[in-house]
């Protein structure tokens, strides 16, 4: 199941057209409106629907230009595109196909093949977006995996670059892991692990932060466009966090479960992704060396 309503976008310059449209879908999915090309890629960009309904003949710009330039952005390309216009030759069939529609409906359209067509493309969009969250999601403690990471980690470097901002990598490895399966169990162990997630989680606000499950007990912070002071403040309140869960742990020194951080703010331009990910665990094995629960920063 996905935990949001989906969104259409339906493009047309008859406003009669829209209002049967709307009121024909808007039990389907929450429906958002465009009369011309503009404003079509304009919602398409900000409001990232999960399908689009696009006329062909439009005031200022055709269909199949607006489905070129959705296509041509990465922010676009992905939204499946259905064309409804008037155009009923085959070759404008054809060439709305090679651009890279879904589907093609013509006008004067019947009312329940369009209800049925969507629904078509919406249980299709509900599929897309389950595999997504399948391949991107750490199904224990439902934050980003390995692989999101990775891809976030390389997205982050090049804006950074091109911004010539600064980025926060922290490795985060909870202390003593092995002790704490040992004393309670696997099954206490995950739950430990899903809190510490969420802890960890809970101190990142902004909409360029980032916490995904590493591996194992350990997890990765990503913070953009970040200074030094800022970042050593949200560690800090990260560590605060998992300390405050007060997860009982007797073998551990410290007595409740505990994490500890290697962490770098570095420029893009110093140093590569992977690189900085090493200098990250190098420091997390100086903090585990110096007696956990502790961060050890590249300063
Ligand atoms: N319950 C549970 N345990 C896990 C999971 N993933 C990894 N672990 C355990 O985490 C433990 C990590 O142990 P170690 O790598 O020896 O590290 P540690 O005991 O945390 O010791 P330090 O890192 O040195 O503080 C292992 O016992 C793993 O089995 C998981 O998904 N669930």
């Amino acid at each position: 199941m996905i935990n949001r309503t989906l969104r259409i976008l339906i493009v047309d310059d008859e406003k009669p057209n829209l209002m049967v449209l709307s009121s024909l879908l808007k039990s389907e999915a929450q429906i958002s409106l465009a009369t011309n090309g503009q404003s079509a890629l304009e919602k398409a960009r900000s409001l990232k629907p999960d399908l689009i309904l696009l006329d062909i003949v439009l005031p200022d710009q055709n269909g199949f230009d607006v489905i070129k330039e959705l296509k041509a952005s990465k922010a676009t390309h992905a939204i499946p595109v259905m064309f409804i216009t008037g155009l009923g030759d085959v070759s404008s069939e054809e060439k709305g196909f090679d651009l890279g529609a879904c589907d093609y409906i013509h006008k004067p359209f019947h009312l329940g093949i369009v209800k049925a067509r969507v629904k078509l493309h919406l249980t299709l969009a509900r599929q897309r977006i389950m595999l997504e969250e399948l391949a991107n999601v750490d199904p224990l403690t439902a934050i980003a995996n390995r692989r999101k990471c990775d891809q976030h980690v390389l997205a982050q470097w090049t804006a950074a670059y091109r911004k010539q901002s600064s980025i926060l990598i922290a490795m985060v490895d909870v202390d003593e892991f092995k002790l704490y399966n040992d004393e309670y169990g696997h099954d206490r162990g995950d739950n430990a692990l899903s809190l510490v997630a969420k802890a960890l989680s809970e101190q990142l606000h902004r909409s360029g932060d980032f916490v995904a499950r590493y591996g194992g007990e350990e997890f990765m912070i990503v913070i953009a466009d970040t200074n030094i002071t800022g970042a050593r403040t949200v560690i800090d309140n990260c560590c605060n966090a998992v300390r405050a869960l007060e997860l009982e742990h007797k073998s551990s020194h410290h007595s409740v479960v505990t994490i500890s951080v290697g962490a770098l703010v570095i420029e893009p331009e110093q140093q590569l992704p992977k690189a900085a990910i090493k200098q990250a665990d190098d420091l997390l094995y100086k903090a585990k060396a110096s007696g956990r629960d502790k961060v050890c920063w590249n300063d």
